[in-house]
C-alpha cells in the first residue's frame, strides 16, 4: 500500500519535474499532418527588458523555458518582448519545405530563427511593421518558409513583440495547405468585402433618393466597418505602422470607433429615439462623446493608452446598443424587436471571437472570422429591418391619408349642407324681395309695376292667340272726405278692406291690383264683355253692400274696357279710364263700359 503511494509521488514528482527539465514535445512530422497548431509544442520565455540574446537563450536561459498550456497563445497588451520555441523533427524520408504563420496579422515585430548549416542561427523578420516587399515571403499574412531535410530534428526560436493585443494563433502547414487555405481566405475574405460594399452602395443610394439620414447612417456604418475589415486583414494601409504620428495611429482602430458612431446615428434614426425617448438619447449622444474622445486620444496620448481605451470602448458598445433595444421594444416599439434580433448573432459571434483568441475554442476558418460574418449578418439582418420600417411608415400614411380622407369628406358634407342652407335661405330671401317688389305693401295686392307686367303679357297673349281680355279700373268714391274726417289711419283700412272685397269676389283667374291711391285695376283674361261687366257688378255691389261698425260704409266708380285688337296697354287702360270717369260723372258707384 505505501509502497503504490510512494512510487505514485515519485511519478508525479518526475512529470512535474519532465515539465521544466523537458519542456514541450517535439512535433513530429511525418508527412500526414497538413496544418499543425503549434500551440502545443511551444516553450515560451518572457522578455521584460528586451534584452535577451539567442546566445543567452540557448546557453544560460535555456532551462527558464516553460511550456505553453494554452489553446491559442494569448499575452494581450503587453510591454515584454516573448521568446517561443519549438522542435520539429522531420521523420519523413523526403524533403519538407514548411510555412510557420501567425494567423492574427497586426503583430508588430515577429522574428523568426532557424538553425543554419554551421551551427548558428539564421534570423528573419516580419510584422505589420515591415512592408509587404521587404518580408520573408510576400504576403499580407506574418509567414516564414523553411527547409526541413529527412530524418532531420532541428529546433526553432521566434521572437515577438508588439503594442497590439499579442494572440499568436501559430500554424504550420505545408506549401499545398498553405495555398490551398490562403485561397479560402482570400475567398471567404472577398465575400464579405463584397456584401459590405453592395450594402454600403446601395443605402447610399437609397439615402440619395428619399434623403432619409437613416440610410446614410447606415451605409457610413458598414462602410466604416469594411476599412476596419481591410486594417485588421492587412490589405489596407500594410506599412500603416510604420509612421508613429497620430494619423497612422488612429487607422488602427480609428475605423472601428467610427464604424461605432455611424451605428449609433443609425440606432437613434432607426428607433427614432430622438424623438420618443430624449433621455435615451442622452445615453447615444454621450457613447457619441465617449468614441469622439478615443478618437481623439490617438493624438494626445501614446498609442499604448489610446488603443486599449478604444479597445474596451468598443467591446461595451454592442452590450449597452442591445439594452437600448430592449428597453425601445418594452416600450412599445415595433422595429425594436427586429433591431435586437439583428445584433444577436454578432454579439454571439462577437464571444465566439472572444473566447478563441483566449484559448477557449479551436482556431480555425470559422472561429478566426466569427466576428466578421456577425458583423455581416447584422448588416443584413438591419437592412432587412430598413424595409419593414419602409412598409410600417407607408401603413402608417396609408392610415393617416384614410383619416385625412374621411375628416375631409365630413368636411365636404359639412360645407356642402352648409351651402345648401345659405342656398335656401338666399332663396326665401329672394322670393321675398321678390314678392315685396311686386307687392303693394298695404294692400298686399300686386303693385303698380308688376300690374304693367302682367297687362302687357295678357294684352300680348290676347293679340297673338286673338282671345278676349277684359280690364276694370275702379276707383274709391269721395275717398278724400273718409281720410279728411276719419282720419287717414281709416283710410288705409278702408283701402285694405277693399282689396279684400275685391280678391274674395273676383274670378281666379282674374288678377287684382293697387293702380296707384285709391284706384284699383282687375285685369281679367279671357272674358268678353257680358261677363267683364258681370264680374264689375259684383265687385262693386260687394264693396258698396259692405257693413261694417268698424268701418265707415264707402263705395267705388268702375270703368270697364275689353281688348281691342292692335291696342296696347296704355290705350285699353286709358279707355277703361274714361268709362271711370263717366261713372263718376253720372253719379258714382256705378259700371261703366269703354266701347
Ligand atoms: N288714407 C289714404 N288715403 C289716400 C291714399 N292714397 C290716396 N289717398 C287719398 O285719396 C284721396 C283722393 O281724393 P280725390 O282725388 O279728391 O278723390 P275723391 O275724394 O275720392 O273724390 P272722387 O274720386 O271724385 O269720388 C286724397 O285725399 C288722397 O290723399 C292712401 O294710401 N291712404
Amino acid at each position: 500500500m505505501s509502497e503504490t503511494i510512494i512510487s505514485k509521488t515519485f511519478i508525479s514528482f518526475l512529470m512535474l519535474l519532465s515539465l521544466n527539465v523537458f519542456g514541450a514535445p517535439i512535433l513530429n512530422f511525418d508527412g500526414s499532418q497538413q496544418d499543425i497548431a503549434l500551440s502545443g509544442y511551444i516553450d515560451e520565455l518572457e522578455d521584460q527588458d528586451k534584452a535577451f540574446t539567442l546566445d543567452q537563450l540557448t546557453g544560460q536561459l535555456s532551462d527558464e523555458f516553460q511550456p505553453n498550456i494554452k489553446t491559442t497563445i494569448n499575452y494581450t497588451f503587453s510591454d515584454s518582448a516573448y521568446w517561443l520555441r519549438f522542435s520539429i523533427l522531420n521523420s519523413t524520408h523526403t524533403k519538407q519545405t514548411l510555412y510557420l504563420q501567425n494567423k492574427v496579422t497586426w503583430i508588430d515585430s515577429l522574428t523568426f530563427y532557424q538553425p543554419n548549416i554551421n551551427g548558428g542561427y539564421l534570423a528573419s523578420k516580419t510584422g505589420s511593421d515591415i512592408t509587404i516587399e521587404k518580408r520573408p515571403l510576400e504576403h499580407r499574412s506574418l509567414v516564414f518558409s523553411f527547409d526541413l531535410e529527412p530524418d532531420q530534428e532541428s529546433t526553432y526560436y521566434l521572437r515577438v513583440e508588439s503594442v497590439d493585443a499579442l494572440i499568436l494563433p501559430l500554424f504550420l502547414t505545408t506549401e499545398n495547405e498553405f495555398y490551398k487555405k490562403d485561397t479560402l481566405v482570400n475567398y471567404f475574405i472577398g465575400a464579405l468585402l463584397g456584401v459590405i460594399l453592395v450594402m454600403s452602395v446601395y443605402n447610399l443610394f437609397i439615402y440619395n433618393v428619399i434623403r432619409d439620414k437613416v440610410y446614410l447612417w447606415y451605409s457610413f456604418y458598414v462602410l466604416f466597418y469594411g476599412v476596419n475589415f481591410l486594417i485588421t486583414q492587412n490589405l489596407f494601409f500594410p506599412s500603416i505602422k510604420n509612421s508613429q504620428d497620430g494619423w497612422s495611429e488612429f487607422l488602427h482602430l480609428g475605423p472601428l470607433n467610427l464604424y461605432f458612431l455611424f451605428i449609433i446615428l443609425f440606432t437613434g434614426k432607426f428607433l427614432n429615439i430622438k424623438a420618443q425617448f430624449p433621455k435615451l438619447n442622452y445615453v447615444l449622444n454621450f457613447l457619441i462623446v465617449l468614441l469622439v474622445a478615443a478618437s481623439l486620444s490617438y493624438f494626445i496620448f501614446s498609442y499604448r493608452v489610446a488603443m486599449p481605451l478604444s479597445a474596451n470602448i468598443v467591446t461595451l458598445i454592442p452590450f449597452i446598443l442591445i439594452g437600448v433595444g430592449i428597453y425601445c421594444y418594452r416600450k412599445g416599439v415595433a422595429l425594436a424587436k427586429f433591431y435586437i434580433i439583428a445584433w444577436l448573432p454578432n454579439c454571439a459571434l462577437f464571444l465566439v471571437f472572444a473566447f478563441t483568441f483566449h484559448g477557449l475554442l479551436p482556431y480555425n476558418l470559422y472561429t478566426s472570422f466569427a466576428n466578421d460574418v456577425g458583423m455581416v449578418i447584422e448588416a443584413v439582418l438591419l437592412s432587412l429591418a430598413l424595409a419593414y420600417r419602409v412598409r410600417i411608415f407607408q401603413k402608417e400614411a396609408y392610415t393617416a391619408q384614410e383619416q385625412l380622407l374621411i375628416e375631409q369628406k365630413a368636411q365636404t358634407e359639412k360645407l356642402h349642407s352648409m351651402v345648401e342652407q345659405r342656398t335656401k335661405e338666399l332663396r326665401t330671401k329672394n322670393a321675398e324681395l321678390e314678392r315685396l317688389s311686386i307687392t303693394d305693401k298695404l294692400t298686399n295686392l300686386f303693385n303698380r309695376r308688376k300690374l304693367d307686367n302682367v297687362l302687357l303679357s295678357n294684352v300680348m297673349h290676347a293679340k297673338r292667340y286673338k282671345k278676349p281680355l277684359g280690364v276694370m279700373l275702379l276707383d274709391l268714391d269721395n275717398f278724400k272726405n273718409i281720410n279728411d274726417c276719419f282720419g287717414h289711419h281709416e283710410g288705409d283700412e278702408v283701402l285694405q278692406k277693399v282689396a279684400s272685397l275685391l280678391m274674395a269676389n273676383c274670378r281666379e283667374k282674374d288678377i287684382v291690383g293697387r293702380w296707384g291711391g285709391e284706384e284699383f285695376l282687375v285685369i281679367c283674361p279671357m272674358t268678353e264683355k257680358e261677363e267683364l261687366l258681370m264680374v264689375a257688378e259684383r265687385l262693386r255691389a260687394a264693396i258698396s253692400d259692405y257693413d261694417s261698425p268698424e268701418i265707415v260704409s264707402f263705395s267705388a266708380s268702375f270703368g270697364t274696357a275689353c281688348y281691342q285688337h292692335g291696342e296696347n296697354p296704355e290705350l285699353l287702360v286709358s279707355r277703361a279710364d274714361k268709362a271711370l270717369y263717366q261713372s263718376k260723372a253720372n253719379g258714382k258707384n256705378q259700371v261703366s263700359f269703354a266701347n
